[in-house]
């Protein structure tokens, strides 16, 4: 009864279905807007946590809010067939018939918005890409340059840029074919992604050349992670007819210095990579001098 009036008064009280309409229209965000629903939904009927989960793309997607309870609900959210997430809410207590009502018909006004919201990351995803490779790509690189160099900035976090460009990859399109050259690349990407950490970034920056930011690292360990990368290219083979192809690569490695801008720091990444061109190739060369650091102009 206590239930039903609280529903009564909820669906009576400042129209809050027409609040949670006006405000799920204002965003693409997926995270903004459940955010948006998770505030509307407190005020609703208390929870102690809402989890949101869905695969978008190649990317896990994870909405998390509150501490959860051992009473759960759970919901597919599907429109048209399309599945669009899951959705778990979890406090300590039961919940009722006439909440699931409520959630459900709250579920009933997201579901347009969340589609929406859910193409837009896709599309969004799609823009920050490479379509061979699978990972970020020049955009995305600019875009992680900008933040870093501002967090760097602000808070003095060391950050690490590495180009790595394969070596006379021409020659390998001109003798096996641009099929066999798309091969590499992707091992290549693959190998970046073996030989970094969970937090370092990789993208695709040209057509044979990729770049990896590692935070947290300085130039003298920068060279580290870029031999180690080097030599998980250089065990790249694939095979073609009775031979097996394989690469090396170069690469270049620049510290961020505080106030450098990102051109100016990617500047220092590429002089360095063209030093280590011009030292013979299937090596690796550090930007500048880090006062103190065992590092040596190379
Ligand atoms: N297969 C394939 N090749 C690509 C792709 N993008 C760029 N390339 C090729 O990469 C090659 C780059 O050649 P260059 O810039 O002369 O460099 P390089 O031959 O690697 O020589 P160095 O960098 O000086 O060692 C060109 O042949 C491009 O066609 C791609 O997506 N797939």
């Amino acid at each position: 009864m206590a239930l039903r009036q609280a529903r009564d008064a909820w669906t009576g009280a400042g129209d809050p279905v027409a609040r949670l309409y006006r405000r799920a229209s204002t965003t693409l965000s997926l995270e903004q807007l459940l955010g948006i629903f998770a505030e509307e939904l407190a005020s609703a009927l208390p929870y102690g946590q809402l989890v949101y989960r869905h695969r978008l793309g190649h990317q896990d997607f994870v909405y998390s809010t509150g501490t959860g309870g051992s009473h759960r609900c759970d919901y597919q959210l599907t429109l048209e067939g399309i599945n669009y997430g899951a959705l778990a809410l979890k406090r300590r207590t039961r919940f009722h018939e006439e909440e699931l009502e409520i959630i459900e018909y709250l579920l009933g006004i997201l579901i347009c918005p969340l589609r929406n919201a859910c193409q837009y990351a896709l599309v969004e995803q799609a823009a920050l890409t490479d379509a061979l490779t699978e990972i970020p790509n020049k955009r995305a690189l600019d875009m992680a340059l900008v933040r870093d160099c501002s967090i760097d900035d602000r808070h003095g976090d060391n950050f690490t840029l590495i180009l790595c460009d394969l070596d006379h990859f021409k020659d390998v399109n001109d003798n096996y074919g641009h099929v066999i050259g798309d091969h590499i690349l992707k091992a290549t990407a693959k190998a970046l992604r073996e030989a970094t950490r969970e937090g370092d970034s990789i993208f695709r920056f040209g057509g044979e050349e990729f770049a990896i930011v590692l935070p947290h690292t300085d130039s003298d360990d920068g060279l580290e992670v870029a031999d180690r990368i080097r030599a998980g290219v250089s065990q790249i083979r694939v095979p073609f007819g009775d031979h097996q192809v394989s690469v090396t690569a170069s690469a270049g490695v620049a510290s961020h210095r505080r106030g450098e801008t990102p051109d100016q720091w990617l500047a220092r990444a590429d002089d360095a990579l063209y030093r280590a061109k011009n030292g013979g190739r299937n090596c690796t060369r550090v930007a500048h001098v880090v006062k103190g650091s065992k590092t040596q102009p190379v």
